[in-house]
């Protein structure tokens, strides 16, 4: 093949091949505590080691009864009960209330054996020491939490791959457990090539540009649960390139941006190759942006070999690395559900767009309030302000040439919160 010629492959085709590359990459797992668990992944299931709540209580402050008694209670005809005492908070309730007897019961406290029902204090008038009148009757369970109804010994509470939330980590502790096995997290080693390339925090001469996709992709991932590891800035030479990706190869994932193209200070390709094997996978991929993406392996560390353009960067790296990390932590996802978060928008223009390459533009709410209005904003694949304006993408495929005005589309989203924020953060009025 003539290299100036990219074989561009789609993304399904692609994900195939990745299948196939990464469930043989090992993730190891760990135990943690449970306050160190959010945003990891389960590496087992859990099985509730007990019911929860472990003891069936009331749902209110007020008396524990036999609903049977109340049957017929009325406020013209209230029933009338003895009070046998009370259930203390924490306690094991020792007393039961018998035939036409209740006992105080605060909310949450253990429901007394013979008891099957509560009534609310309000529901009730005390007319001495230990006598009330009852004006509502109540149905067996009624204001009673039962053993169990949260979750059944035994029974499954998350599923291995599953990542922990921190409602999740609630039910956890409320179950006594306190530490959980998760995944290792995938490491990534982020490497930017570039002679023009400088640190953000660098004077930058003439000709120079400040690296944003190392920063940009190292949030990223990140936040999708990763360690980074960032190499710092290469230089367009085939040997720093060549030593900076083997200095990488602990890492499970390493991401190089920039050099992915045909030109001649473009080394990702060769570099790759020339380190080991199976060496280069797939040169090009039928996406815009993002053709000249690069996929290798060498040993067990996959590599990816991001195009330049910030925009590039961004779009191949939200369609391929949630894909490597779902394989890598479950090692059995066949095809990616959920790549990012999913609203319904309709487009207020035009949108042409060519064939033969899925096209992914960035839109921006106009309405989130209101309607779903969305507008495209265009650019070119350098600019990162596009992306900083935009609440997500829209994906036109490859074998259409456009969308008319008002077709509802499906907008995708890295943030979680899609769309909310248009209003705030605008960082151009019209383009
Ligand atoms: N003859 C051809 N030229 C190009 C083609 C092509 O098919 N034939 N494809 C174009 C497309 S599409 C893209 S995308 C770029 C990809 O180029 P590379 O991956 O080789 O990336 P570079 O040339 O190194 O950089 C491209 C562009 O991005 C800027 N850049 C790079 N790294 C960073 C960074 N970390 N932060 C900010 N900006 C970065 C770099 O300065 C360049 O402007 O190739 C086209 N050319
Ligand atoms: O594919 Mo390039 O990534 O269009 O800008």
């Amino acid at each position: 093949m003539n290299s100036e010629f990219l074989d561009l492959k789609n993304l399904k085709d692609l994900e195939e091949n990745l299948f196939g590359l990464v469930s043989d990459l090992k993730t190891g797992s760990s135990f943690t505590s449970i306050h160190e668990a959010v945003d990891k992944f389960l590496a087992s299931n859990i099985y509730a080691p007990e019911s929860l709540p472990p003891f069936t209580r009331s749902a209110v402050d007020g008396y524990a009864v036999r609903a049977r008694d109340t049957f017929g209670a009325s406020e013209i005809q209230p029933a009338l009960f003895e009070i046998k005492g009370e259930v203390s908070m924490g306690e094991k309730a020792k007393i039961s209330p018998g035939r036409g007897e209740a006992v105080y019961i605060p909310t949450g406290a253990m429901l007394p054996a013979d008891a099957d029902s509560c009534i609310m204090i309000e529901e009730t008038d005390r007319i001495a020491e230990d006598r009330i009148e009852v004006f509502t009757d109540v149905s067996p369970g009624e204001n009673v939490i039962k053993q169990g109804d949260d979750i059944e010994e035994d029974e499954l509470l998350l599923k291995s791959g599953h990542r922990l939330r921190a409602q999740d980590i609630g039910a956890l502790a409320g179950l006594g457990i306190t530490e959980v096995e998760v995944f290792d997290q995938p490491e990534i080693s982020l490497i930017s090539t570039g002679d023009e390339i400088v640190p953000p925090g660098n004077k930058k001469k003439d000709g120079e540009i400040r690296d944003i996709n190392t920063p940009a992709l190292a949030a990223l991932f990140e936040k999708w649960g990763a360690q980074t590891k960032n190499y710092g800035i290469v230089p367009d030479r085939k040997r720093d390139l060549k030593k900076s990706i083997s200095d990488c190869l602990s890492s499970d994932l390493i991401v190089v941006s920039g050099g992915s193209s045909v030109g001649h200070r473009d080394f990702t390709l060769d570099a790759i190759n020339e380190i080991g094997s199976p060496g280069i996978i797939q040169h090009g991929l039928a996406v815009k942006p993002g053709k000249p993406t690069v996929v290798g392996k060498i040993d067990d560390t996959l590599v990816l070999g991001l195009p330049g353009n910030p925009a590039s960067a961004w779009v191949v790296s939200c369609l391929i690395v949630p894909f490597v990390f779902k394989t890598m932590l479950e090692r059995k996802t066949s095809a990616l559900e959920t790549r990012f978060q999913v609203a319904r928008g309709k487009l207020k223009n035009q949108i042409a767009s060519a064939r033969g390459r899925s096209e992914y533009i960035p839109v921006k709410f106009l309405s989130p309030h209101e309607s779903n209005l969305i507008k495209p904003i265009f650019g070119k694949s350098n600019l990162i302000t596009t992306l900083v304006e935009a609440d997500g993408f829209i994906n036109i495929e490859a074998e259409k040439e456009g969308l008319e005005a008002g077709t509802g589309i499906e907008v995708y989203s890295v943030d979680r919160d899609l769309g909310l924020h248009s209003e705030e953060r605008v960082v151009k009025n019209e383009r």
